[in-house]
């Protein structure tokens, strides 16, 4: 059965999709962008801040859904210029320090309201 996640403490949709979906065995997160819970859009900040901002978000999200960051199976990053791979793969790992999960990082043509990355995640529910 497909439940919807939602919580406040991270943004809202920004088009028509859910913040997470579960089947209380796994979560699917949504691609979360560097935008506040107040909805301040950080898409002109450094790579760093970004992707700290979107996986926090991601953290929240996966936290309303029983899950942690060590619960993460597998991720996706997009980047809207892969040359901000390293810069995002050092905040990156301050999330995922043990036990990574898996994950696909790839530069995408362009994201939504212009943002440098958005990521995604499908975790294991506790
Ligand atoms: C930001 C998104 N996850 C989206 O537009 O699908």
């Amino acid at each position: 059965m497909k439940e919807i996640v939602h919580t406040d403490a991270a943004p809202e949709a920004v088009g028509a999709y859910s913040q997470a979906t579960t089947n209380g065995e796994l979560v699917f997160t949504a691609g979360q962008i560097p935008l506040t819970p107040d909805g301040e859009l950080l898409g002109d900040a450094p790579i760093a801040e970004q992707t700290e901002r979107a996986l926090d978000n991601l953290v929240a999200v996966l936290d309303e859904a029983g899950a942690a960051p060590a619960d993460v199976l597998k991720t996706t990053v997009f980047l809207a210029d892969i040359d901000d791979f390293d810069e995002m793969n050092a905040t990156y790992a301050d999330y995922f320090d043990e036990s990574p999960p898996a994950r696909s990082a790839v530069q995408a043509g362009a994201l939504p309201k212009g943002v440098g990355i958005e990521i995604e995640a499908v975790a294991a529910v506790e």
